[in-house]
């Protein structure tokens, strides 16, 4: 496992941002846009805030969430709030946002339409993940619905998930999207989040840690 441990979450969230920004640089070089795929939750917030000032080409930049709450855009869970909040304000308001929710009333309801969005975005450039002390990452949690299928090598980009684990139902990009991307980080915080970190690096079924998933390409960050 790639692990970087840095000494504080000051000193995590300016180094990520800083990388995340050198990845999007690199990719518009030699592609005409490129694609940042993003967490919700609550840990990203500080690296948004940090990547929305930086001095970059947002305007061919394409943000896209891992996944989604389908819950309304007023909602306090609403991931896609969140990035329109922290990450594009400031220089990175020229980003376009790619939505991942709609105002259907069930996620297998917009599936199609945001299925289609993805169309030009894909494979994904620079992809940042979290994680959940349950080793979900994305909306890939341990006893969801459709959680094999989303494993599957044939899986669509897009599915429509409900977990135990989740408070509302979901919609998630699958396990192959997320491992064609070019460059891939995870980040998460705190101790709870570490013990889960080395439980999934353990040999076992990706299923009981989706976070396997991903976790041979990327590179960790972790602070406590
Ligand atoms: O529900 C979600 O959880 C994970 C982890 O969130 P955090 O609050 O522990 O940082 C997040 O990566 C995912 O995008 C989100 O929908």
């Amino acid at each position: 496992m790639d692990l970087h441990t840095y000494p504080d979450r000051d000193m995590l969230m300016m180094r990520l941002a800083d990388r995340i920004s050198a990845d999007l640089k690199e990719c518009l070089l030699t592609h005409d846009r490129a694609t940042l795929c993003a967490p919700g939750g609550t840990t990203p917030g500080p690296v948004f805030d940090l990547l929305s000032a930086v001095d970059l080409d947002w305007s061919r930049v394409d943000v896209l969430l891992n996944d989604e709450r389908w819950v309304p855009e007023t909602s306090e869970r609403s991931n896609t709030a969140l990035l329109r909040q922290r990450l594009l304000t400031g220089r990175a308001a020229a980003a376009r946002l790619i939505p991942l929710v709609t105002g259907d009333a069930t996620p297998e309801e917009g599936l199609a339409a945001l299925t289609e969005g993805l169309e030009g975005v894909l494979p994904i450039s620079v992809l940042l993940l979290g994680m959940g002390e349950d080793m979900h990452t994305a909306s890939l949690f341990p006893g969801a619905d459709q959680l094999d299928f989303a494993l599957s090598d044939n899986a669509p980009p897009l599915i429509a998930m409900r977990a135990p684990g989740a408070a509302e139902p979901r919609i998630t990009l699958s396990a192959p999207v997320l491992r064609d991307a070019m460059k891939t980080h995870l980040l998460i915080v705190g101790p709870g989040k570490k013990a889960a970190l080395e439980q999934a690096d353990r040999p076992g079924p990706v299923r009981e840690a989706p976070v396997r998933a991903i976790l041979g390409n990327a590179m960790v960050h972790w602070a406590a």
